[in-house]
């Protein structure tokens, strides 16, 4: 396996071409809009820049990675690779969409994996003809950092598949778990819950955000508060999850707060539109 074509330039794509491409893979990144696409080749520059000005690899190794990404807007681009991992928007609709077109473009033998943080694998395999060959890889952010990969196994996703991308995340130095779909798998499932708990406690009064955060960092040593880390996921993000988790499991328990959907309905998304709970240059 070397092609590998990285669907989404935000958050998440850009990272995970990022990784692909230090250990050697050759990827192709592809977004609606060119604009996106030079954006997230311009933030993959600079993380690289700042591995040389720390000294952690020299100029030519940064020039060979850089060489190794490919930006485009064509998925037909998609027609040759032997892996297709999708980034893009955190609706399911969308995603449908993708996979089809990738079902339509791509060689038989190539495998379609999301980086869906909530959705059922076994619905996005459906709007495609190789459902045994859809699958969930589940990366966390920031992807160049975050060790785990949660291998999400849909309904119909086969042993060779779910082998292949468990080996694929151990290439990339990280460690693969593997999952059972459920909504929100393991991690989303524990974790957005409780930071939807601290915007509660947020518009409750009940403490400052700065607060909320030192608190949480402080008394239960979680490297960034809450609220800071839902500006670093992006809020939208996070209320896609929180409603995700709310209409599966009919449960009023993940219900989303409705601060957090007000602030998404304002462009508060955290660090990619500059503010969020926190603000940001
Ligand atoms: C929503 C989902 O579906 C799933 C998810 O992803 S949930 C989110 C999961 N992620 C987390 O929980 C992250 C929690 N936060 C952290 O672990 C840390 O704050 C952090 C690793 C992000 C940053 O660490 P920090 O100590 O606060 O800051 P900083 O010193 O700047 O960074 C530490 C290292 O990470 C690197 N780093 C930070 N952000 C980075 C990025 N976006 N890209 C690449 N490298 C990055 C830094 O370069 C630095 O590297 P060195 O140690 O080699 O110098
Ligand atoms: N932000 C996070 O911390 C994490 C997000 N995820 C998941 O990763 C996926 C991407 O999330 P982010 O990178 O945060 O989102 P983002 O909003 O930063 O980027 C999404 C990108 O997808 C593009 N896009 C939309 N439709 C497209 C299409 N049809 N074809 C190609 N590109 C398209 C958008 O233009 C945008 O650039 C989502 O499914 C999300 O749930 C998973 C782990 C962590």
């Amino acid at each position: 396996m070397q092609k590998i074509f990285v669907v989404g330039a935000g958050t998440m794509g850009s990272g995970i071409a990022q990784v692909f491409a230090e250990n050697g893979f050759d990827v192709i990144i592809r977004d609606v809009d060119i604009k996106f696409v030079e954006r997230c080749l311009g933030v993959i520059e600079n993380n690289l820049k700042r591995s040389v000005e720390k000294g952690k690899i020299t100029e030519e190794e940064k020039n060979k990675v850089l060489g190794r990404i490919k930006g485009t807007v064509d998925i037909n681009e998609a027609k040759d690779v032997d892996f297709v991992i999708e980034a893009a928007i955190e609706n399911m609709e969308i995603k449908k969409q993708i996979f089809k077109e990738l079902d339509n473009v791509c060689k038989e033998g190539t495998v379609l994996a999301t980086n869906t943080s909530s959705l059922s694998i076994t619905e996005i395999a459906s709007s495609t003809a190789r459902p045994e060959k859809v699958i969930g890889m589940h990366f966390f952010n920031p992807v160049p950092v975050m060790k785990l990969v949660e291998v999400i196994k849909g309904m119909k996703t086969s042993e060779e598949t779910f082998n292949t991308v468990k080996e694929l995340a151990q290439k990339l130095g990280k460690t693969p778990v593997e999952v059972n779909e459920a909504p929100g798998f393991v991690v989303n499932r524990i974790l957005i819950p409780m930071i939807n708990e601290a915007i509660g406690v947020l518009a409750d009064g009940v403490a400052s955000a700065s607060d909320i955060d030192e608190a949480m960092k402080l008394g239960a040593n979680h490297p960034i508060g809450p609220l800071a880390l839902s500006d670093l996921i992006g809020n939208d993000v996070v209320l896609a999850i929180m409603d995700t988790l709310y209409s599966e499991f009919n449960d009023s328990k993940y219900r989303p707060h409705p601060l957090l959907r007000k602030m998404v309905r304002a462009g508060l998304l955290g660090r990619k539109t500059g503010k969020g709970f926190f603000e940001y240059k």
